[in-house]
């Protein structure tokens, strides 16, 4: 029988789906992504009489995930779900769970964020900084691309908010008459900068300038902060990367590439309570 006691589970909801990681105590086992789940799947979720139940509920696609996890577990309670969210209407979805915890920008002792910071920007970034150290500037390559800094003080310095690389491409085609929608799947390699067909010339422009623009935040950041350090989190962060190495490894070379910085956070403010 695996140990169950300590177990929690983290919930980062986004613009484009869930992320889950399951914790043993301070201890990140697994992480997992899955689209939204309708309300009836999240009401028979929260009638689980045991974490096993549970966990076969919430990884119906992850047989091998599932498997290795399964547990015995005494029909007693299910265990805390901590949830960071920045979609309200499905943060209202979750509460009927029993033993839920919703965290909230006050619990996130960054000093001097404005009311309206999104929880997953300042989660991530007390997370990264306090694994890597401030001052640290997070990049999430998420629904939106999002820039968040904090000095050595653990101030936030500020950042920036900008549509991300799948919305970039999705707008295009929604919005005009003769653009098609650009599959991200597809990608390979760097599309040429003087492309000759459209779907190319979208790549290109919405590419090379996201590029761009991230590596003169990363500087102006430097300018800052030249020992400051950088992270990349979000759906986008590997097909970025992998790019940085391309056309700019030597901030490419300094990048801290970490897809659970907002979970690192969590896990600090669950635990600092002991
Ligand atoms: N299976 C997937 N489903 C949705 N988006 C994905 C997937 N794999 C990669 N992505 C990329 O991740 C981005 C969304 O980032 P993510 O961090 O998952 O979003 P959020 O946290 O905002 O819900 C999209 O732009 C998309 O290109
Ligand atoms: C900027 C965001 C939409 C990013 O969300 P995501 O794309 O990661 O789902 C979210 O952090 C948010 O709603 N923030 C509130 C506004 C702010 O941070 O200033
Ligand atoms: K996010």
């Amino acid at each position: 029988m695996r140990e169950t006691k300590n177990i929690w589970l983290g919930l980062e909801i986004g613009n484009s789906r869930l992320h889950w990681g399951l914790f043993r105590g301070e201890t990140l086992d697994f992480t997992w992504d899955t689209d939204y789940l309708p309300e009836s799947a999240i009401y028979q979720l929260a009638q689980c009489q045991t974490l096993d139940d549970l966990l076969l509920a919430i990884f119906p696609l992850h047989q091998r995930t599932r498997e290795e996890f399964l547990l015995t577990s005494s029909p007693s309670s299910l265990p805390p779900l901590i949830v960071a969210s920045v979609v309200p209407s499905q943060t209202a979805l979750w509460q009927i769970y029993p033993n839920i915890r919703i965290i909230t920008l006050d619990q996130v002792p960054l000093q001097a964020v404005y009311p309206t910071l999104g929880i997953d920007r300042a989660l991530a970034l007390w997370g990264a900084g306090k694994s890597w150290g401030f001052p640290m500037l997070v990049i999430d390559a998420g629904t939106a691309l999002t820039f968040t800094g904090a000095d050595e003080n653990q101030c936030l310095v500020g950042g920036a908010i900008l549509p991300g690389l799948g919305l970039q491409f999705a707008s295009l085609s929604q919005k005009t008459g003769q653009l098609p929608f650009v599959e991200m799947q597809d990608f390979t390699s760097l599309p040429s900068r003087f492309a000759n067909n459209t779907s190319e010339a979208i790549q290109s422009g919405v590419i090379y300038t996201l590029l761009a623009g991230i590596r003169d935040f990363i500087e102006a950041w430097w300018c800052l902060f030249p020992e400051g350090k950088v992270a990349i989190k979000g759906g986008d962060r590997t097909l970025l990367f992998n790019y940085f190495q391309t056309v700019y490894l030597n901030i490419a070379s300094r990048l801290i590439l970490e897809p659970n910085l907002t979970f690192c956070g969590m896990r600090e403010i669950v635990m600092s309570e002991g």
